[in-house]
């Protein structure tokens, strides 16, 4: 702040105490505010024709009372995860993006009354490997982003076990690997995965917790979704068809075309040809040796389900980070030399005419800023969808709401309905792309070096805490594939 440019006109009164008089800044608020504004305009003008109308729910950017936040972030602290408490609340702007609550079904799907509705939360990642003729190292073309990741995670303690999800089998189409990837998620949700029961998160990482426990006690919550009120299975083998109805249910809801009469065979997105299968996924070596390889990697999603529409955004990224950095310094010299360019629209505003760069960047450099500035608009959108999650909210319904005893004999297929909405569609920071570059050559680094002892670095880079690092691989496995 210039002192000699202080205006006591751009300062109000704020509150005091016994001590302080609390005065705020006025452009605070107007920042913040415009801030976001942008992540709805974002969300509105650019990721939901993308993803779909029926998916993103923008949400509207509001002014609150200041002393209404401050008083509200007095009363949730003491709920806030430790790990997230190093960021605090901005008490001052009194402005906030509202939101519909996703973990509630729209009030035009039918729920049954017994039961509060169920909310599946998944951040499913990025799901293809980047086939990009600019990648210089082999391994990111067999081993996606995810997986690799998990290595580096761990040795930097944000996670103390691997998880064994692939984004590649859920995005697959393929029902048994989307079946293992969902198993794989609620084996080990990290940041990946999260139950909601009536608005009330149940299940989510817990990094201490036993495992096994805790799937129980999920099957537990669950189980009146998913059995006869007066079933007899108990246990463990509870457990197991009460999760197996859930991964059912999130499948359907996770390949429904939404936009197709659900008598009519959906049509089919095929997405360009390259490797569809991760090496680390534990996947991979089952879908070598089977012999139904080809059925088993087909890379097939239902046109307009969800998962189709996030990968298809996320594929907007299709130079990589490698490809992307020379295009990122030419818009770099670009603003260096014109320091006043705004038509650019670096950061925003995000209309009508952000988007047609983003679909209309010309498909060959022809050398121009504009291309380099429609990849880079093209490579952020494609970070917000690798980003973003998917909220399912699911209740029972119909005429079987209350699950009774005489199902049991001649089970019939518990009813639900669904609603499936993205979140978290906020824009990813033009200057973050410096650091995008650093932490690939870090995870990819970290991946190597524990799966290859004899790895030389890719760049010389700094790799912290290797005394931390464990080198241990994915847990063996062989898989038997079930028809499902
Ligand atoms: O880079 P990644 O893949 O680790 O993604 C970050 C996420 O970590 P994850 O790998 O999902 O555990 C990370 O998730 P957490 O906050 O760690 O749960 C954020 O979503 C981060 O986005 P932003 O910088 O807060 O806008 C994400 O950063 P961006 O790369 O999307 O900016
Ligand atoms: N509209 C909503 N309805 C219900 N739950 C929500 C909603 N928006 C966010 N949440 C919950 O809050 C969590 C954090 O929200 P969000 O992902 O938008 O934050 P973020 O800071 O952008 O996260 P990230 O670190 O992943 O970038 C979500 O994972 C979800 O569980």
């Amino acid at each position: 702040m210039e002192l000699d440019k202080m205006d006591e006109n751009d300062w109000k009164y704020h509150g005091e105490g016994n001590k302080s008089l609390v005065v705020s800044h006025v452009q605070t608020t107007e920042q913040a505010f415009r801030h976001i504004q942008n992540i709805v305009d974002y969300s509105k003008n650019v990721m939901k024709p993308l993803l779909g109308e029926k998916f993103v729910h923008n949400g509207e950017a509001v002014k609150l009372p200041i002393d209404f936040v401050r008083q509200l972030s007095l009363k949730v602290q003491r709920e806030r995860p430790e790990s997230r408490c190093d960021k605090v609340m901005d008490t001052f702007s009194g402005c906030a993006l509202c939101l519909p609550n996703l973990t509630q079904l729209s009030s035009c799907c039918c729920f049954g009354q017994h039961r509060p509705p169920l909310c599946i939360e998944i951040k499913p990642k990025c799901g293809f490997l980047p086939s990009s003729r600019h990648v210089t190292k082999e391994i990111k073309s067999k081993v996606c982003r995810f997986c690799m990741h998990q290595h580096f995670k761990l040795a930097s303690g944000k996670w103390k076990r691997l998880s064994r999800y692939c984004p590649l089998d859920l995005f697959s189409g393929n029902k048994q690997r989307m079946y293992l990837a969902i198993k794989h998620l609620i084996e080990e949700p990290q940041n990946n995965f999260k139950i909601f029961k009536g608005g009330e998160c149940i299940y989510s990482c817990k990094d201490d917790a036993d495992v096994l426990q805790d799937l129980d006690e999920l099957a537990q919550h669950l189980r009146p979704y998913f059995l006869p009120s007066g079933s007899l299975i108990n246990g463990h083998q509870a457990s197991k068809v009460v999760l197996n109805e859930l991964i059912q249910v999130l499948m359907s809801a996770l390949l429904s075309s939404w936009d197709c009469p659900r008598t009519v065979e959906p049509r089919k997105t095929h997405l360009p040809e390259g490797r569809v299968t991760c090496e680390a996924s534990i996947l991979h070596r089952d879908l070598l040796w089977n012999a139904n390889t080809r059925k088993l990697s087909n890379h097939c999603l239902p046109k307009d389900c969800v998962l189709a529409k996030i990968l298809g955004t996320q594929m907007h990224d299709n130079l990589d980070i490698e490809g992307l950095n020379p295009l990122f310094r030419r818009v770099e010299q670009h603003l260096q030399d014109f320091p006043k360019e705004s038509r650019l629209q670096i950061d925003g505003p995000y209309d009508e005419s952000f988007l047609e760069k983003v679909q209309n960047c010309p498909a060959e450099d022809d050398g121009s800023i504009e291309y380099a500035v429609g990849k880079v608009h093209q490579y952020r959108v494609a970070m917000t969808a690798k980003d973003c999650s998917i909220m399912i909210a699911i209740a029972p319904c119909g005429e079987d709401d209350g699950l009774d005893q005489n199902l049991e004999i001649q089970p019939a297929k518990p009813r639900f309905s669904y609603s499936v909405s993205i979140l978290d569609l906020d824009p990813k920071p033009y200057d973050s792309i410096p650091h995008q570059s650093r932490l690939d050559a870090k995870i990819l680094n970290y991946y190597l070096r524990s799966t290859q002892p004899n790895h030389q670095e890719v760049d010389n880079l700094e790799l912290t805490n290797p005394g931390l690092f464990l080198g241990r691989d994915r847990e063996d496995c062989t898989l038997v594939f079930h028809p499902v």
